[in-house]
């Protein structure tokens, strides 16, 4: 279990680039076994899971070679499916949540796809019905082992486009299906599909891999089905996530930062949100410029003067992604906001550990937070903590870095399975922190 050592209380400093995206970068490297020719990706962010799925795409027989930094080249055309069947892709395929988006691909083009129960954040029920509802919508049989928690889909001949209504809008599950009917035979349409930009960067690579995907961007796609796809060269975004955990940290430690290269237009309501807290976010061509906020930040109130409000919802809406971040940041704003976490139903839980740091929360139910801004009259204290999940994670890192004293965070690799070398990042910008095993 790693360890970060964090010296909080000092202002920070200077410019930082995100990495590219997490989500987007687990779905377009599911793409590459949808083609025997060769994929080029760019912007590959050197973060656990990723690596942990490319090396379970390795182990699948597709040939990788680094070009370099963060760009690689992938090769399916000889792939080895007996790994499927293998003890090895029981352990690889539990060891992310993005693994479960290799299944569409394999099934579009070998007519069957197998997982373990993928892993990924314990932070709340994480379904996979509408992945396999999609899947037997274009025909595919579906038999899952309770003892081994093994999933199998399987079309011998071939897939059939049709109309589907999603339950929900599910990120993965989306891409899944999305990538299953792309050479099914015939019009697959997917009404209530997930939107957020990864979901359009994957259309977009496979539209130039020869898919014919409309409605790119809105939640109804319609997938005219192709008999094969090509090759292209894809570049992914700067990470969403990323830039909003970045803004939080420069207002809760009042520090200027520039966060460049942020693709703004796909930002969505990441920006507002943050200004709902009253932090100024300034936008320089496609920069963002946080400066320090040494006279604090303050809630805004809603029209009516109730309190405001913070909750997420399938994008367009505010992702689910970065309430923690909000959470911590509200911590130091001045009034109070409720943090309501309707997706997932074990993500606040972290908020003990700001309560012991001497944060105002309540903690409703598992759903909803009330915060009641210190206004930086009082700090949070030094504190030794877990990271349960990726962002509470990054949260309780930001807490620690404005906390006076030294706090120590353990099983860090939840915040390594995202952030791509944290500490030498932060460390540019002049924070004190240390890996210390
Ligand atoms: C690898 C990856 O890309 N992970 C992201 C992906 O996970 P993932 O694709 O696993 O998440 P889903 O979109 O399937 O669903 C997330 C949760 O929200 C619930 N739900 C979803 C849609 C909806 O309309 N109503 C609803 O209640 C689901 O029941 C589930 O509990 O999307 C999540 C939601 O943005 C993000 O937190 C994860 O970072
Ligand atoms: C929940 C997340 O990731 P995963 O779906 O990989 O667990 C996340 O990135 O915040």
């Amino acid at each position: 279990m790693g360890t970060f050592q964090i010296e909080g209380g000092h202002q920070l400093q200077g410019k930082i680039q995100p990495q590219g995206a997490k989500n987007e970068a687990l779905q377009i490297l599911c793409a590459v076994l949808l083609t025997s020719e060769e994929v080029i990706i760019n912007n590959i962010p050197d973060i656990i899971d990723v690596n942990k799925l490319i090396s379970l795409l390795e182990n699948l027989g597709v040939k990788i070679q680094k070009l370099g930094k963060g760009s690689y080249s992938f090769k399916s055309n000889e792939l080895n499916l007996d790994y499927l069947q293998s003890e090895q892709f029981k352990k690889d395929g539990s060891g992310l949540r993005g693994s479960i988006m290799i299944v569409g691909p394999l099934l579009a083009r070998f007519g069957k796809g197998y997982i373990p129960k993928p892993g990924g954040d314990k932070i709340g029920r994480r379904r996979l019905d509408t992945h396999f509802e999609g899947f037997i919508n274009l025909g595919a049989s579906f038999r899952y082992n309770k003892e081994e928690r093994f999933y199998g889909v399987e079309a011998p001949n071939g897939l059939k486009g049709k109309y589907m209504l999603l339950e929900e809008a599910s990120v993965t599950g989306t891409a899944n299906i999305v990538m299953a009917a792309v050479m099914a035979e015939g019009t697959t349409t997917i009404y209530n599909a997930a939107c957020e930009p990864y979901l359009q960067q994957l259309c977009k690579m496979l539209n130039s891999m020869g898919a014919k995907i409309s409605g790119v961007g809105s939640n109804l796609l319609v997938i005219e089905g192709v008999t094969e796809l090509g090759g292209c060269e894809h570049t992914i975004l700067p990470d969403m996530i990323e830039i909003g955990s970045w803004i939080g940290l420069a207002a809760m430690t009042k520090s200027e930062i520039t966060i460049t290269n942020v693709n703004w237009e796909m930002l969505g309501l990441i920006p507002t949100t943050f200004k709902k807290l009253g932090i100024t976010i300034e936008r320089r061509g496609d920069d963002i410029f946080i400066p320090a906020h040494n006279n604090g930040y303050e809630v805004q109130s809603f029209i009516d003067g109730s309190i405001m409000n913070i909750s997420d919802a399938p994008w367009p809406g505010f992702t689910p992604d970065l309430l923690s971040i909000i959470l911590v940041v509200a911590t130091q704003a001045r009034g109070s906001v409720l943090i309501h976490q309707k997706m997932f139903e074990s993500r606040l839980f972290f908020v003990d550990k700001l309560i012991d740091m001497g944060a105002k929360i309540i903690l409703c139910d598992p759903h909803r937070a009330t915060v009641i801004g210190h206004d930086f009259h009082s700090t949070l204290k030094a504190t030794t903590m877990t990271s349960p999940d990726i962002r509470a994670g990054i949260s309780l890192l930001i807490a620690a870095l404005s906390a006076k004293g030294t706090s120590t965070i353990h099983n860090i690799e939840q915040i390594d399975r995202g952030y791509e070398d944290i500490e030498a990042r932060l460390k540019s910008i002049g924070a004190k922190i240390e890996r210390v095993d």
